[in-house]
């Protein structure tokens, strides 16, 4: 919350100032006007002056008038300061998210990144605009109104007093019970948000699996969980109201009662008595509108700091450059994975005393079993994570030293799931980079993806979300088009060709042997058929290379490739090699 308000309500503290002074002036007329109806009633009209009367008249209407149109211009000014502020708050959200490195978002979570970018935002920007309009008018109108009632007819002004404190009660007690109640119906509503979204994406699975009952159940029990704490919260902030307008009702009886007497004894007059009824209203409402902001302001102090604690860790960048830890080593290399060992979460050994080198134009197979560690050697290599021990250099370089941006544009990759994104095939291949149309219709070509893309009417077809209207084979030449487009130094595949055809697959790869001879080649795959003509193969088993040389050597020395291959091509290929 001190971010907020230190930081990103900074540029807007001359317009919120101005803000509160319209807003202020304009409170003041609404004050103004039970005092001058009660001049109105009591002096004005018994003295039958027509014209002091229309003179008191004129000046009733212009305080209406002004009084409405102050709030109207304050109101804008403060929506606009809560707009403005908060877009420059999602924009450093954004960027941040876009900068985490990998081991943080796992930590936060990635549906919680993105209520922190919606929701959250969105409670942050409410705080912002009613603190300025209810939270300036409020207090005055409750300060205001004592003072005027105090002013009027101090004797009345006690009955407000003695009420006022069991007022105040009834917002403390309840306010207090309410905001952990809504703290917490935001924390089932992350949880809610979070299995929609995984039900929403995974309704394929859910009925290929018959799993409806199933994930009703889930949704049922979370959507019965937020209810729940819906209804507590709301339960507790229903009272508010009527036991105020119980209070208000019994003390505006006592005020009617006791002005009455007043009134008959000469010690005060109608007009007071309408005015102080009107002033009891409206301490009412402030006290009411006072109770609102303490939900509202608890609401945005939780969002706020799940916000702060995005914007306040360190970005990927800042732990981009180590200090030089060694000499600069000349090997002819271009890619060194020397002895590194990583966990992702300090327990598991996710890759083992792993080496191997790389020369330009050289390819690496990588096959293994499921979660054997495939494609985290590609997440170290690219620096989402940096290895627990060893080093992998680029050129003989420690990656650590290097720019990040730099180290990645020398990559071409294609994971496992990656995004089509809702644009044309062209801008799909292009992503931002400048790559003429030409040279995307040559990488689709490379990728072989023109037969396709010529029968949904050409590149410059509109692709849908996910590339929802693409089989699986079109989706993975569609992103090995963009892998290709920028002719990248070091092209990484990682399982990207398991939804082609054996041919395609084969063609794709003559391609590639063909036009990216220069090019360092990584080939993460299931099928033996994919990796067997590279010029290494590392077979990886929980985490650990069992096996590195070329398919002849490795037939010859490790059992689990061999298992692999007979496996996958029959036992006559795997006893002759
Ligand atoms: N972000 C992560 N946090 C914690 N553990 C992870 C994370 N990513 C992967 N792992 C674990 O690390 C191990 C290796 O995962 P990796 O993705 O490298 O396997 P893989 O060989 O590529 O598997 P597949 O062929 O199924 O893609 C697995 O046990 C996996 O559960």
């Amino acid at each position: 919350m001190k971010r907020i308000i230190t930081y990103y309500l900074k540029p807007y503290y001359l317009r919120m100032t101005v803000g509160f002074f319209i807003k202020f002036s304009g409170t003041l007329m609404d004050l103004f006007l039970p005092w001058t109806l009660a001049r109105m009633i009591d002096v004005v009209i018994p003295s039958g002056k027509k014209e002091e009367i229309f003179l008191w008249g004129i000046f009733m209407f212009v305080c209406s008038v002004l009084a409405v149109t102050l709030s109207i211009i304050a109101n804008r000014m403060a929506a606009r300061v809560a707009s403005d502020s908060i877009f420059t708050i999602r924009e450093d959200l954004f960027r941040k998210v876009m900068v985490l490195s990998n081991r943080q978002a796992d930590e936060i979570t990635r549906p919680s990144l993105i209520s922190r970018l919606t929701s959250d935002t969105y409670h942050v920007h409410q705080m912002i605009g009613r603190i300025q309009r209810l939270g300036v008018r409020a207090p005055i109108l409750l300060v205001g109104g004592i003072i005027m009632t105090l002013l009027l007819d101090p004797a009345l002004a006690c009955i407000l007093l003695a009420v006022l404190p069991l007022l105040t009660v009834v917002v403390i007690t309840v306010s207090g019970k309410s905001i952990p109640l809504f703290t917490q119906l935001q924390e089932n509503m992350d949880g809610f948000v979070r299995l929609i979204r995984e039900d929403i994406a995974g309704i394929r699975v859910i009925k290929a699996l018959s799993k409806e009952d199933y994930e009703r159940n889930r949704f049922d029990k979370s959507n019965r969980d937020v209810v729940d704490w819906e209804k507590r919260a709301t339960i507790t902030t229903a009272i508010t109201n009527p036991a105020m307008n119980l209070f208000l009702n019994m003390g505006l009886v006592c005020v009617v009662v006791a002005g009455a007497y007043r009134v008959n004894e000469g010690l005060s007059k109608v007009g007071t008595i309408l005015a102080f009824m009107t002033y009891f209203t409206i301490i009412l409402n402030a006290l009411m509108s006072i109770s609102r902001m303490f939900v509202i302001v608890s609401k945005a102090a939780a969002s706020a700091d799940r916000i702060d604690r995005v914007l306040e860790s360190e970005d990927e960048t800042s732990f981009q450059f180590v200090p030089v830890l060694e000499e600069e080593k000349k090997e002819d290399s271009l890619l060194e994975f020397d002895h590194i060992s990583f966990s992702y979460d300090g327990t598991g050994n996710h890759l083992r005393d792993i080496t191997f080198q790389l020369g330009k134009g050289e390819t690496l197979g990588i096959i293994g079993a499921t979660g054997s560690g495939k494609s985290t050697v590609v997440n170290l290599l690219m620096r989402y994570y940096d290895p627990d021990e060893g080093v992998i250099r680029m050129n003989g370089r420690d990656i650590r030293t290097m720019n990040l941006k730099e180290l990645r544009s020398r990559f071409g990759t294609v994971f496992q799931n990656d995004v089509i994104f809702e644009e044309s095939i062209l801008e799909n291949i292009r992503m931002g980079r400048n790559i003429s149309e030409q040279e995307a219709v040559v990488a689709a070509g490379f990728a072989r993806a023109l037969d396709f893309i010529g029968e949904k009417g050409g590149i410059l077809e509109s692709l849908n979300i996910r590339g929802a209207n693409l089989s699986g084979g079109q989706k993975q030449r569609i992103l090995i088009a963009r892998a290709l487009a920028a002719h990248p130094e070091i092209l990484i595949l990682d399982d990207s060709s398991s939804a082609l055809d054996y041919k395609t697959d084969s063609l794709l790869r003559k391609e590639l042997r063909e036009n990216f001879s220069h090019t360092t080649c990584i080939l993460i795959a299931q099928r033996v058929s994919s990796v067997m003509n590279l010029n290494q193969i590392m077979v990886l088993e929980e985490g650990a290379a069992i096996g590195m040389g070329t398919h002849e050597e490795l037939m010859k020395t490790c059992e689990g490739y061999r298992e692999i291959v007979i496996s996958q091509m029959g036992a006559e290929r795997g006893e002759n090699g």
